[in-house]
């Protein structure tokens, strides 16, 4: 049994917030999707051109120092050079469309069971909201099989083998990220063993927005922080923005081949607080559909999130420990308040 699979069991959904709508079907809005007043009440536009968030080459010998800088300032970067071949990519995007493309009722053949982490449904975090989301997603913890053959009972080996190859570019990735962080952060050997140990420590999510005949009223995917050390997204459309503060939504359009690195909750609180946990939302667009896949990467479960806080400086730890499990429960209940319900 997986382990992150293990955690999210402990925190069953409603079946009632699991099942997306037949997107298809809605010609004009539903009121159960309109945001309008959320949208206007709490929300600035901000001017698209006036910043975005920095691109930062894997291969650049600075590269270490330099998505510090981006994670305090931006809690996002471009990350290019990363070496993933375009095969791997194009193949993954390949096989998303082609899965959110099925009839509903085929889909909901792999539908997530409450006390489920994987397979087909609406996002975790919907019933904070009032309203719902246009977002259908799947999530992948290791192998996909299990829910790809409820799918495809005879054809499911090419999607989980281009899955399961994507998985392990990004967990390649993820650790290189995380020794390049863990340098900058000065946290001891000690806290970074897991890192070569552990094998599986990430779950990847395949997001679908349908086009939606009022895309001005409606949430994407409602704002959030992600439960995890950091996400690597890849999107080959905007959709996606970062609130900054000061600034406001900062859209973050794809760059040519480039990953989209964010942090998470985890290096939040490893951090001290130093690294920002970037709250973002996807915006929707009328004519055209869009699509990303979600890397989260995070410590073993058992693993015990702490602040790394240098004897020298009047750095008091911020947050008290906790482990990845303990995190993901509170995150559960707490949702927005969860980093705040930790703080020291
Ligand atoms: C490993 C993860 C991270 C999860 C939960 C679990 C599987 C699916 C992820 C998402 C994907 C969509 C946004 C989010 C906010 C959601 O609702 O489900 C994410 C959440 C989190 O970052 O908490
Ligand atoms: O679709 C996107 O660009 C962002 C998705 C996201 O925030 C998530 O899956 O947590
Ligand atoms: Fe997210």
């Amino acid at each position: 049994m997986n382990t992150l699979n293990e955690a999210y069991k402990a925190h069953p959904l409603h079946l009632g917030d699991i099942i997306p709508l037949d997107f298809s079907s809605y010609p004009s809005l539903p009121e159960s999707h309109a945001w309008s007043q959320a949208i206007d009440e709490n929300f600035s536009f901000n001017d698209p051109a006036s910043s975005s968030i920095p691109v930062i080459d894997l291969m650049d010998p600075n590269a270490t120092k330099l998505i510090g800088l981006a994670c305090e300032n931006w809690g996002a970067f471009h990350l290019k050079n990363h070496g993933i071949p375009l095969g791997v990519t194009q193949g993954v995007e390949e096989e998303v469309q082609r899965l959110f493309s099925l009839p509903t009722e085929q889909k909901l053949k792999a539908l997530r069971s409450p006390s489920g982490a994987t397979g087909y449904g609406i996002a975790r975090i919907s019933p904070f909201f009032s309203k719902c989301m246009w977002h259908e997603g799947f999530t992948i913890i290791g192998s996909p099989s299990h829910d790809a053959e409820k799918i495809w009972p005879d054809d499911f080996a090419r999607f989980c083998d281009r899955m399961e190859n994507y998985e392990k570019q990004m967990q390649i990735i993820a650790k290189r990220l995380t020794e390049m962080m863990c340098e900058v952060l000065k946290i001891s050997e000690e806290k970074r063993k897991w890192i070569g140990a552990s094998d599986i420590s990430g779950a990847l999510q395949l997001n679908f927005y349908p086009s939606c005949p009022e895309p001005n009223r409606a949430m994407g995917l409602a704002p959030h922080t992600d439960t995890s050390m950091f996400t690597i997204l890849q999107t080959p459309s905007s959709g996606l923005q970062i609130f900054k503060e000061g600034k406001g939504w900062i859209p973050v359009h794809p760059h040519p081949e480039a990953l989209i690195v964010h942090t998470g909750d985890f290096l939040h609180i490893m951090s001290n607080g130093r690294f920002c946990s970037p709250l973002h939302r996807v915006m929707l667009n009328e004519n055209s559909k869009r699509y990303s896949m979600a890397y989260f990467y995070s410590p073993p479960i058992d693993y015990v999130v702490s602040p790394s806080v240098t004897k020298d400086l009047s750095s008091a730890a911020r947050f008290r420990d906790v482990t990845v499990k303990e995190y993901i429960g509170i995150k559960a209940q707490k949702f927005a308040d969860s980093l705040s319900f930790i703080s020291t």
